[in-house]
């Protein structure tokens, strides 16, 4: 499986950390930056890992910026792109599970190192239930 990630200058130890742990587990994943804690522009980085959920050259995405809000509104200007804002372990289950959501976006300002990897491991190992969620999913998209 394919994993993109980027995010901002709030985040690139979180970003390291989960690399660090994913490729451990086997998933190919694609580093984005930034790899500094020199002031950057989320949108450069969030628009690179949507963009690759959106073509489907990654599986799935994760973007890092502090508050969270910021890539993520960035990640799901893109076609087909559902990023969700995961604070805690659960919301990242029921992303996946009720939302499909294809992108996680962690504030990394507001949780631990070890809360944003638990999180990215869960929502990657977690499945979209469909049926009642497949119908409301569908609605999401405007065209
Ligand atoms: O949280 C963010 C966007 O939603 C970014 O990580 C920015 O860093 C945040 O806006 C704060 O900006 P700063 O230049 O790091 O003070």
């Amino acid at each position: 499986m394919k994993i993109a990630i980027g995010n901002d200058h709030a985040g690139p130890e979180y970003k390291a950390a989960i690399v660090k742990i994913l490729e451990a587990k086997g998933y190919e994943v694609v580093n984005y930056g930034t790899d500094t804690f020199e002031s950057v522009d989320y949108p450069d980085f969030g628009h690179k890992v949507a963009m690759d959920v959106e073509t489907k050259n990654a599986d799935f995405g994760v973007v890092i910026c502090g508050s969270g809000n910021g890539i993520a509104i960035t990640a799901n200007k893109h076609q087909g792109v559902r990023c969700a804002l995961c604070w805690i372990k659960e919301i990242a289950i029921l992303a996946r599970q009720h939302n499909d959501a294809n992108v996680i976006s962690i504030p990394a300002r507001f949780v631990a190192i070890q809360q944003a990897v638990e999180m990215v491991e869960a929502f990657l190992s977690t499945d979209f239930e469909g049926g009642r969620h497949a119908n409301r999913v569908n609605k999401i998209a405007c065209s």
